[in-house]
Formats: C-alpha cells, structure tokens, sequence
C-alpha cells in the first residue's frame, strides 16, 4: 500500500501531488491550477464593511501616496477620511509587495527573505521572525501576493496564519494551499497580545470608530462592544496603525500590537484586549521544495482529500489513523469552489443536492513514519482525491509574545 504513495522525491516517500491511481485523477480538474490574480480584498474584509459611508483602509501606501489617495477617493464620494499630517519616519517604512513588483528580479543575498502578510508590526511579521530568527521579513499586500512571491523565486519562505484560538480557521489560507503547489515546511504559535492604540494625547472615550484585521476585531468582541464603537475592517492589524498616524485620525483606534505602537507613533489606550488571555495563532512556514521528514523528533503531516458521498464514508477516512493510533490534531472541511454541489438523482425522491467538500487533517506522525504511509495507502483505497501538503517538525516551543 505505501508504495502508492508514489514519491517523486525518493528521499521522501511521498510527494506533493496527487496520489492517486491515473484512472481517477480526473479530480483534478476540480482543482484550478495557480492564477497570477491578485485579490485586493478578501472575503473576510468585506464581511465588515459598514453600511452607507462606506471605507476601506488603503494597503500599502506610503505617506504620499496615501494625501493623493485620499483626495482622489474624495472626489469619487466613497471615501470620507479625514485630512492629517503625515509623520516623515513613516516614508522609510518598507512597501508590501502587490502584483507589479512580482516582475522584480529578487536580490541574491544570503540572508533568508520571507514573505508575509501586512505591514511591518503586523502578528505576521512577529511569526515570521519568530519562525526565521535571521531573516529578512517580506511584507506582502495580501496572502495571494506572500504565495506568488515563494513561486516565482522573489522570496525564499512565506509565514501565513492559519489558525487563531479564538476566531477559528482563516479560511482563504486553506483554500490557497490547494490552489498552490508549495509545501509546508514548518509550523510556529505566536502568542496575540492586543493593544488599543490611538494618536497621541487621544482618549479612548474619544473614540467613534476602531479599525482592525476582521480576526483581531473578533478577538477583542467584549473591549470593542463595551466602548461602543464602529467596527472597520482593515487588512492587517498593523496597516490599521499605520492609516491612523498617516491620516492624523484623532476619533479612530486601531487593535493592533504594541511594536505597531511604537512603529508609527500611537500610544497605547488599553493592553491586553483580547477576549482570552490565551490567544494564539499558528501559523505554516511554506516553501517551493518539502524538508525531508524524521522520526527523531515529533512531526506533524498535513493533508488534503475528498470523499464519495455516502453514509460513513468521513468515519471510515477518520478510522484509518485511529486504527494505527495516529493522534488528529486538526479537521477543516471547505466547500470545493468548482463545484459545490453534487447532485444525486433519486426515482423516488427526486434530485438531491449536496454540497461537496474538502477535507483538511493535520496528524501527528511523519511521513517517515510507516505508520503514517499506511494509513494514507488505506485512505487512499477510497479517497477519490489526495495530496499531502506537508510533512514537518511540531512547533514545541513557548507561543512568545508580540
Ligand atoms: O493583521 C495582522 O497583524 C496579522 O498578522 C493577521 C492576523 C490573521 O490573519 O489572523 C494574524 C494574527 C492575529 O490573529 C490577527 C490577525
């Protein structure tokens, strides 16, 4: 059954494609290959957009370019900001990486870069010094832009949360994993402590709006309704920090971490925000080529599949670690976008619809492991789709804090 497993990489034993006899892969064409289109704004930004004068937090732009903005999105009527100074030092901060700079050549120094999601001071950029101690931290627009920039040799490592323990999953992750052929390479915890920042001198009674990551606004639910405010949904916690100093907003918070504070000139309001004083969010470390799994260490493999529809079918997929006391530490299911429904045609009840999904487990077991071979030999007797998307080391240290 292992050797189904088909490794295109022999010191592996296993690859990042699918794993599956040729007759069924025609799956595949349910999974779209890589596109070089960026997505400005997610879904889960857009899930926080106010009703009637409605404003997004421009990404990634510099001071200058954030007055010129600011005048043009007047104009057109959907933006109502209000004008401010814009402190110099904020200039030399580096710019997130969009679409047209993934046409730049990368710079060939031997210091690791690694892309992450935001601007300096987000949590991400604390994930990935936390995960690359030495590196060169890579801000990137968006989640879609950190994935590109490994692809296409510009960085050499991406750091994405993935999961936070009070808000759940971050879903459009799952969904870009698939959609991409990098590996998982390694996992780290991060310890989210959240501050409330605001301009200096500022109350936070002041206060009429607060601006954040939709997953930072979430885990700071109890602070956020007991001042009152607006909520605005930014794309990085950090970049919520920035827009205020830049835009001199004197009635606007921003959650967000205290080295954001310090960068771009905020003070803090209120320390330790969050609903739970255990707040922590995992995040992968992902590269072009998978690190070679062992068993003198603890591992964690994670996978992706799908099912036929049918009674027991996800209990059977579940049984096959619980047979070899393999350990889950992880199930996520997302629809597939392609096709999310199956229909299943009845004489007797007519045509049934079900939405079809994708299964995501994380185990705690290597791929050297033969234990874990088999049982994706035996998961693989009846998944009609299968691709292991990393094998790597358990982050057992301290989560920090940012
Ligand atoms: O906005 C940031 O600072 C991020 O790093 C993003 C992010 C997320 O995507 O969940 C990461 C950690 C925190 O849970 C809040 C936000």
């Amino acid at each position: 059954m292992a050797s189904k497993l088909c490794p295109s990489s022999p010191a592996l034993g296993f690859s990042n494609s699918l794993l599956l006899p040729k007759s069924r892969q025609s799956t595949e064409t349910a999974f779209p290959k890589p596109t070089t289109k960026l997505w400005r704004n997610s879904a889960r930004s857009a899930s926080l957009h106010q009703s009637g004068a409605e404003w997004r937090i421009p990404r990634a732009m510099s001071s200058a370019q954030s007055a010129t903005q600011k005048q043009d999105e007047n104009q057109n009527g959907s933006v109502s900001l209000e004008s401010g100074t814009v402190p110099k030092d904020l200039v030399s901060l580096p710019r997130p990486l969009s679409v047209t700079d993934l046409a730049t050549p990368p710079s060939h120094g031997s210091q690791v870069r690694v892309a992450y999601q935001g601007v300096p001071g987000a949590y991400s950029e604390a994930a990935a010094l936390k995960a690359y101690p030495q590196c060169e931290a890579v801000p990137c627009e968006q989640f879609e832009a950190a994935f590109q920039a490994v692809e296409l040799w510009l960085v050499d490592k991406a750091v994405l949360p993935i999961e936070n323990s009070l808000g759940g999953s971050i879903h459009r992750n799952y969904d870009l994993l698939l959609r991409h052929r990098l590996h998982i390479v390694g996992e780290v915890q991060l310890a989210v402590h959240h501050c409330l920042l605001g301009l200096p001198g500022v109350k936070k009674e002041e206060l009429k709006r607060v601006v954040s990551h939709p997953q930072a606004l979430s885990q700071c639910e109890h602070t956020l309704s007991t001042l009152g405010v607006i909520r605005e949904a930014a794309d990085d916690t950090a970049g919520a920090a920035q827009f205020i100093a830049a835009n001199n907003l004197r009635d606007t918070g921003a959650v967000a971490s205290a080295r954001a504070a310090e960068i771009y000139g905020l003070q803090i309001l209120a320390d330790g925000i969050q609903d739970d004083s255990d707040n922590v969010t995992r995040f992968l470390m992902l590269a072009r080529e998978p690190i070679i799994p062992r068993i003198d260490r603890p591992f964690k493999t994670s996978i992706v599949f799908t099912l036929e529809e049918g009674p027991g079918v996800l209990f059977k997929a579940l049984a096959v670690f619980a047979l070899r006391d393999i350990n889950l530490t992880k199930i996520e299911s997302r629809p597939q976008r392609k096709r999310p429904l199956r229909v299943v045609d009845d004489s007797n009840t007519g045509a049934a619809k079900y939405f079809d999904y994708l299964f995501y487990i994380d185990f705690e077991a290597s791929m050297a492991d033969p234990r874990a071979q088999n049982a994706l030999g035996h998961l693989q007797e009846f998944a009609t789709f299968m691709r292991v998307l990393g094998s790597y080391p358990m982050d057992m240290t301290p989560t920090g804090r940012l």
